[in-house]
């Protein structure tokens, strides 16, 4: 679309000039004569930009801008004021009203094109900026979820904003780690600065490095230029460091230093670099465990653990899990554009006891997967027993070594439970379903499950004992 530009002047020669240069190059015009005329004009035409010239009939340029502040924030509208050589003091004036820059008379047709298209530019990425805040905002603006767990970490999480203090976010993959590091963003003081997440499990130790604290020119072949890391650009507001149990113990000594001094150089810099930044953290692995194996350094987390959250996982919280469900629904209609999609009663059964081993991001994939593939707008529950086959993925394979530790008998035990947590997340809670899996008859999985739940290591999720419906 063409930008529209309003010219205002009462010098029908500069009026046609400027035309006919503006038009060539691709713009819009329209014209006002005198001060009152350029403020319907604005009215009407809405513009995209102002070429104001401050000796006006009726209203003076100075009066035009004063009046526009009153109509519209001024950084909405740019407005470039063209005066006569030699008068520095109007053009000062008009920039403490709120122009954006100045031009004096007689206009050079170069430098006239070139401010115009930086005021267009720097517009353009203010409602970019502006519509992508409103989006993250919207997106993270809301936790669902009314159980009493659930309540406790938010309530913990608004006070924990109003502090500068670090936040350790525990919970299994899925369960709200970023939403809640970005809330807390958004509670804070800082919430006008930037959020700058870090995935600290993405990149190998020397990206990561690289990515963090940024490097000199010259730091390695290729860095042909100095370039700010992560943690320079956050300076003001907060770096959200998730999946932090991965990083690498020479990683960990120098996010130390960080964390004690907010200082740091750049990777082949000997210059030291000063940050205001609030850190946030998050992980789902065990690190006081990770302390213990020395793959975490003790200093390190007790700095990052000054605030702990832990983020209960969707099973222990089913109640919230119609709430979720129809969030998502709604979300993913719009963005299918199927708005009368709903959730048969069955399908919310079916959601409702499902073990969710992906938690709430699994939630939120199957109800996208069903609002795309359900062919009719209620949506059943065979379109949401599409997606256990893969939910596994979302969680670690296998029963893992601590059970080598243990002795025969009790591994043997922790491995079956394992299996039949398995066959009963794939099932969608199933039972019918999880020992036709197992290739065992209902009844004696059932007694298995029965015997696992008497014993007190036997706490594990075993789905419903509902029939194949
Ligand atoms: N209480 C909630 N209300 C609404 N949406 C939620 C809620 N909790 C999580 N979500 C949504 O679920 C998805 C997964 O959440 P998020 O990415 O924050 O989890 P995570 O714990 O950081 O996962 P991972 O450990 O895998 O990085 C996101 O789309 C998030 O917006």
């Amino acid at each position: 679309m063409k930008a529209k530009l309003l010219i205002v002047d009462d010098d029908a020669d500069i009026v046609t000039v400027l035309e006919d240069r503006l038009q060539a190059s691709g713009y819009t015009t329209v014209i006002a004569r005198d001060g009152q005329q350029a403020l319907d004009q604005i009215e009407q035409e809405s513009p995209n930009l102002i070429l104001l010239d401050l000796d006006l009939p009726k209203l003076t340029g100075i009066q035009v801008l004063k009046r526009l502040a009153q109509i519209k924030p001024v950084e909405d509208l740019p407005v470039i004021v063209m005066t006569a050589h030699g008068s520095v003091n109007a053009a000062v004036e008009a920039m403490k009203e709120g122009a954006y820059d100045f031009l004096t008379k007689p206009l050079d047709k170069d430098h006239l094109l070139i401010v115009i298209r930086k005021a267009l530019e720097r517009d353009s990425l203010k409602r970019q900026v502006a519509y992508l805040r409103s989006e993250v905002d919207g997106r993270y603006a809301n936790i669902i979820g009314t159980s009493p767990t659930v309540r406790t970490v938010v309530e913990a999480a608004q006070r924990a904003a109003r502090s500068d203090a670090s936040v350790l976010l525990l919970g299994e993959s899925g369960t709200g780690k970023e939403l809640f590091a970005r809330s807390i963003h958004q509670w804070s003081h800082r919430h006008a600065m930037p959020l700058v997440v870090i995935n600290c499990v993405a990149l190998t130790e020397t990206l990561l490095e690289n990515e963090l604290f940024g490097h000199e020119r010259g730091a390695f072949t290729g860095a042909d230029r100095q370039q700010k890391g992560k943690l320079e650009m956050a300076d003001g507001g907060t770096v959200f460091l998730d999946e932090i149990g991965d990083m690498s113990l020479p990683l960990q000594a120098k996010l130390l230093r960080v964390l004690q001094d907010r200082e740091f150089q750049r990777v082949g810099g000997t210059r030291t670099v000063s940050v205001n930044i609030r850190i946030i953290a998050a992980t789902n692995k065990d690190l006081r465990q990770a302390v213990k194996a020395g793959q975490f350094r003790e200093d390190l987390y007790f700095r990052l653990n000054v605030i702990t959250l832990t983020l209960p996982p969707l099973r222990e919280r089913r109640e919230d899990i119609p709430a979720l469900a129809q969030f998502f629904l709604e979300r993913h209609a719009r963005e299918a554009k199927r708005p009368t999609a709903t959730l048969s009663t069955a399908s919310l059964e079916a959601l409702t006891h499902y073990p969710w081993p992906g938690n709430i991001r699994e939630l939120d994939n199957v109800i996208a997967r069903a609002v795309v593939l359900s062919p009719t707008d209620a949506i059943e529950p065979d379109m949401i027993a599409l997606l256990p086959e893969d939910a596994h993925l979302c969680r670690e394979e296998g029963p893992g070594l601590p059970y080598l530790d243990l002795p025969y008998h009790e591994s043997m035990d922790a491995h079956s439970r394992h299996i039949i947590t398995r066959a009963i997340e794939k099932s969608c809670g199933n039972q019918t379903r999880a020992a036709e899996r197992l290739h065992l008859q209902r009844t004696y999985l059932a007694r298995l499950i029965k015997q696992q739940r008497d014993r007190p290591e036997g706490r594990f999720d075993h789905g419903t004992e509902s029939h194949e419906s």
